[in-house]
């Protein structure tokens, strides 16, 4: 319970309508969730309009809503809040509600179209390798300490936020790292929350669905430097051409990473291969086990934001080679036969041109790349016939299969990749729904020294076909053909 008036200081109000001498037994955005006593905040959604739940919750019991526009009748027993915007207000609640468990730990956020879990992930492995207690908000799992938490987003709401963050902090978590997603910064999922860095990986096509245009994308992951307070650290990627225009508003401290330029934190690629990279940061040399130049940009990120945490420099240097791949994210299974095949989660054109150019890097010409590769469904139709033409471009053999097609017809989406193809690209493709059947066709061409990418699901266990989720894992499917 909580007094309403100590929840209304942590937001600006434009008026209040009723008594804001209460207890509160909870906060919801979710009408069908409040009980008596409860908090109500009507948040204007891309479905629905929460202010149209409003006349419904008369005999509900509900203590106060938050609104934006005051409903046409008001009840005496509710008090009616208004607010300018919702969606922010949601979040400095939940805030509030938990106790600012965001101000109790160092929380770092992550944005950018790719490398976010991976960044994220590695910089909460970092703080346990330095013997701290620490948690993670993720796309593939939540962690508060080592109890995982599943998760189906990659930045949940802001009332999920702050209850793992809460757990986090009293368990004993002294550092959280975490994805924000650009849904997540233009939904102000992230409004109220304290972070002590941010870091930006890079910008490339996705999401343009929900976001519509490259500009409006851009701006969703900017607001989310724009909001940093002055003690924070900005750390952006230097190489990236939007990596300096994150920085252009923020209050934060900036700091700059590169592979390739000058900038406060520099990383190399010195040798690369398929299970590890020798590279060095700022000039002290390190083997990684991880493969690929977009992972030499996670690692220097990594680097950088431990350094700027504040963990000491040999500590961090020796811990960098005990880093290991997340899951799903470049992994590779080794077959008897002399082929390899790498599980990754690239599905954006950018992810497919990074992985394979990894790839090709090792393989070189002395062994083919065969890439079996899907878009999903009711996402981004723009990215399909870019991610075939791209991963026939670097392919030896490409086969066009299914991701998840949520409710789409696989073969329509299929149909959208082959329009990338041009005559080569079609030459030396195949297209096979059955991702299962696609995989097993690709291990039976595969020839020793060749290397088979599967793309799209990584760590996904399910394939979600009309609303439904059945099990499947490229990992699972993929160690059985090796043999
Ligand atoms: C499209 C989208 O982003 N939707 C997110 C959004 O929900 P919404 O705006 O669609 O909600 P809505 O259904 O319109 O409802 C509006 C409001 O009315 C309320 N409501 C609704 C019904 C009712 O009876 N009563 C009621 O009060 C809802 O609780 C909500 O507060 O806000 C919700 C709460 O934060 C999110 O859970 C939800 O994510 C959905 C499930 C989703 O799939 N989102 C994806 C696209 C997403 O966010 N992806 C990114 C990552 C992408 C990546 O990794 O590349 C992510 O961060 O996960
Ligand atoms: N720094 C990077 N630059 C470009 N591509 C990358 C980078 N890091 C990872 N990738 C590619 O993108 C895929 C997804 O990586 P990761 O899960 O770390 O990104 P993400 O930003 O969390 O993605 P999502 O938005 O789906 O949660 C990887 O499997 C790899 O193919
Ligand atoms: N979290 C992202 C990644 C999707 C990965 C791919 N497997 C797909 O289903 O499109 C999304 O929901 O757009
Ligand atoms: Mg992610």
């Amino acid at each position: 319970m909580k007094a309403l008036s100590q929840l209304l200081s942590a937001i600006p109000v434009i008026e209040v309508i009723g008594s804001d001498d209460k207890q509160i037994t909870d906060v919801v955005s979710d009408s069908r969730r409040v009980t008596t006593g409860s908090l109500f905040v009507a948040v204007r959604g891309t479905q629905v309009d929460g202010h149209t739940f409003i006349p419904l919750l008369q005999y509900s019991g509900v203590a106060a809503i938050v609104c934006e526009e005051l409903p046409e009748f008001l009840e005496t027993s509710i008090t009616y809040i208004r607010v300018a915007n919702s969606a922010v207000a949601l979040g400095h609640l939940a805030s509030e509600w938990y106790d600012n468990p965001s101000r109790q730990l160092k929380l770092v956020g992550v944005t950018g179209t790719n490398g976010k879990t991976t960044t994220a992930t590695l910089i909460y492995e970092m703080a346990r390798l330095m013997g701290y207690k620490a948690g993670l908000l993720s796309t593939v799992c939540n962690y508060i300490d080592t109890e995982a938490v599943p998760t189906s987003q990659t930045t949940p709401d802001p009332l999920t936020i702050n209850a793992l963050l809460r757990r986090m902090v009293d368990n004993g978590c002294l550092y959280a790292s975490m994805e924000v997603s650009s849904h997540a910064a233009h939904q102000h999922r992230i409004a109220g929350l304290h972070f002590t860095g941010g870091i930006f990986t890079n910008l490339t096509r996705d999401h343009l669905d929900y976001h519509k245009t490259v500009e409006a994308y851009l701006q969703a992951k900017k607001s989310f430097f724009d909001d940093l307070p002055s003690t924070a650290f900005a750390l952006t990627n230097a190489d990236d051409k939007t990596g300096q225009v994150m920085l252009q508003n923020t209050l934060a401290k900036k700091y700059t990473y590169s592979l390739r330029t000058q900038a406060d934190f520099v990383g190399r690629v010195i040798e690369s291969r398929l299970d590890g990279t020798s590279m060095s940061f700022n000039g002290r040399e390190v083997e990684v086990l991880f493969t690929g130049r977009f992972n030499a940009y996670n690692l220097t990120a990594v680097y950088a934001a431990s350094v700027l945490i504040g963990w000491p420099v040999e500590q961090v240097l020796v811990a960098m080679s005990r880093l290991v791949p997340v899951a799903g994210r470049f992994q590779a299974f080794h077959s008897p036969k002399g082929f390899t095949a790498i599980v990754d989660y690239a599905h954006t054109p950018d992810a497919v041109v990074n992985v394979l150019q990894a790839i090709r890097e090792v393989v070189g010409t002395r062994g083919s790349i065969i890439t079996v590769v899907g878009a999903g469904g009711n996402r981004d139709k723009g990215k399909r016939p870019i991610m075939a033409k791209e991963a026939a471009l670097r392919s030896d053999r490409l086969i066009l299969t299914s991701d998840n097609p949520r409710n789409e017809e696989p073969a329509d989406i299929i149909r959208d990749m082959e329009e990338g193809l041009d005559i080569e690209g079609r030459k030396k493709t195949l297209s096979i729904a059955d991702r299962r059947e696609a995989i097993r066709t690709a291990a039976a061409i595969a020839q020793p020294g060749d290397v088979i990418l599967i793309a799209g699901k990584g760590h996904e266990d399910y394939q979600e076909i009309k609303g439904v989720k059945h099990h499947f894992d490229d990992r699972e499917v993929v160690k059985e053909f090796l043999l």
